[in-house]
């Protein structure tokens, strides 16, 4: 139970809070159901997995809370401010200033380095980390100097989170940031992630159909079919250092 002043029943303060979210997408005569309502919390600092198979509403979720989508009905607050009731220059803004983003693919700009392409961010936030600093939370420092194509895929994605952190954004939002890598390098990727959570303190949330990874989180929020179909609290999350799948 979330009371008003954002903290819930275990004095935990929540960031998100969504309440009977739905979204249909109307194709033609076809109308999606992908989301059902969805009532959900994200609390401070705490790392989620987002677990659920192709299609069980998992993006929609991400990308409404994240300010890059609007539900068909239903409430998403980030701590005081009610998204559903922003409109298109709130959301960006909110975006801009609290948000980091990262996805599947990694969307870095060729013809920039790794530093460059991290300065990009960090040229017009309000109070961001020097792009070094980012590289290094990710363990990049050293690759500063090179161009994406002479990364490895793992390595152009350490940078892409290097670039989503580096604005101090308060809450991290990861699509199947290891969907396209391989076990050993998507496990140093989580690692990066986890790191950011544990030193920054970002609340952060990964999107995933890998059920392996949710031994790392502090909680795992199930969906299926648009609905909310469990949540877990880990009471020994594991390093990802030891997970395999
Ligand atoms: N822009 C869109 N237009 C129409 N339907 C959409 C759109 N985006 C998502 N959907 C549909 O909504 C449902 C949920 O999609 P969503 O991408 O949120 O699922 P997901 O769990 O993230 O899946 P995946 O793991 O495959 O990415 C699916 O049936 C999908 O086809």
């Amino acid at each position: 139970m979330v009371h008003c002043n954002g903290m819930d029943a275990t004095n935990q303060t929540a960031v998100f809070r969504a309440v009977d979210v739905a979204k249909i997408y109307q194709m033609g005569e076809v109308a999606v159901h992908a989301l059902r309502g969805v009532t959900m919390e994200l609390y401070e600092h705490e790392f989620v997995v987002l677990l659920g198979a192709s299609g069980s509403g998992k993006s929609t979720l991400l990308n409404i809370l994240g300010g890059l989508d609007v539900p068909t009905s239903g409430t998403v607050h980030y701590e005081q401010k009610e998204l559903t009731a922003s409109d298109d220059a709130e959301l960006t803004l909110y975006r801009r200033e609290n948000v980091g983003f990262v996805f599947q693919f990694y969307n870095l700009i060729p013809s920039l380095t790794a530093r460059e392409n991290v300065e990009l961010i960090t040229e017009i936030a309000k109070s961001p980390m020097h792009a070094m600093d980012a590289l290094d939370l990710v363990r990049m420092k050293e690759r500063a100097n090179h161009f994406p194509a002479q990364l490895s895929g793992g390595e152009q994605q350490r940078v892409a989170i290097a670039r989503a952190i580096a604005k101090n954004p308060k809450v991290l939002l990861c699509d199947e940031p290891t969907g396209a890598l391989d076990v050993q390098t998507g496990i140093i990727v989580l690692e990066a992630i986890a790191r950011i959570n544990h030193e920054l303190g970002t609340t952060t949330a990964v999107i995933t159909h890998n059920a392996a990874i949710s031994k790392m989180a502090d909680r795992v929020i199930s969906l299926s079919d648009g609905q909310i179909s469990g949540v877990e609290v880990n009471t020994s999350k594991i390093a990802a250092s030891e997970l395999s799948w």
